[in-house]
């Protein structure tokens, strides 16, 4: 089964956690571009969806789902996004979209953090993939020298401006043994805006698709 098939699938189950007439909250990536997707027949049930990017927005109002303001709604049932790695623990590594400030905000506003994914997303330990990390553009160099201090290696994904204005660092070199504790960390380097270790607030369910089907893990 190729990757993309193993996205649709996760993508696809995660239609049985949809609360009809409830706000939606939409993450961004390949693996929510299928979930979107799946979602078309399905619109009338959603009143409206909160995005955490423009390329969702668009994707969504294509199919007819109003995207309203966070400001403008008291909270979202739940929320789908995909993830770039994922634990045991469902924390994850996001931001490989570049949209993991939205993505936080969002899912810190939702009850339920749906989380969608093939299964060569799962590892034992974050870090292989590179953390993202969005900084305000004049303290890039800055943060980077911070992270660079902490035993890792920081490398400027250069071209990249996010939906907010910002510059985005790939931090490479980490193997994240604590990760609330380096999420935490990062945040208090001055000039980040957002580190993209969902820890503090991970995953409450994790959808991984593969050959078989779908494997399903909770947060206890
Ligand atoms: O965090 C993200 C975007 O900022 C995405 O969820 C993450 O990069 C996974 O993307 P894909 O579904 O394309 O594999």
């Amino acid at each position: 089964m190729s990757q993309d098939s193993a996205k649709r699938l996760a993508a696809e189950s995660a239609l049985q956690y949809l609360v009809p007439g409830e706000v939606l909250g939409v993450g961004t990536g390949s693996t929510v571009n299928f979930f979107i997707d799946a979602l078309a027949p399905r619109k009338s049930e959603i009143p409206a969806a909160i995005s955490s990017s423009l390329a969702s927005t668009e994707r969504l109002k294509a199919i007819g789902i109003p995207v309203v303001d966070l400001n403008e709604v008291d909270g979202i049932s739940i929320y789908v996004d995909g993830a770039d790695e994922a634990d045991a623990g469902l924390n994850l590594i996001k931001g490989g979209g570049a949209a993991l400030t939205r993505e936080k905000i969002v899912a810190a506003a939702s009850q339920r953090f749906i989380c969608i994914a093939d299964r060569s997303k799962r590892v034992d330990v974050l870090g292989a993939f590179p953390l993202p990390v969005e900084v305000i553009p004049m303290a890039r160099r800055l943060v980077a020298r911070k992270l660079a201090a902490i035993g890792s290696r920081p490398v400027w994904r250069e071209g990249v401006v996010t939906d907010n204005g910002n510059h985005i660092l790939d931090v490479h070199g980490l193997q994240i043994s604590d990760p609330p504790a380096l999420e935490s960390t990062i945040n208090q380097i001055a000039g980040v805006v957002t580190v993209g270790l969902f820890a503090h607030r991970g995953a409450d369910v994790l959808l991984l698709g593969h050959a078989d089907g779908v494997d399903r893990i909770e947060r206890a």
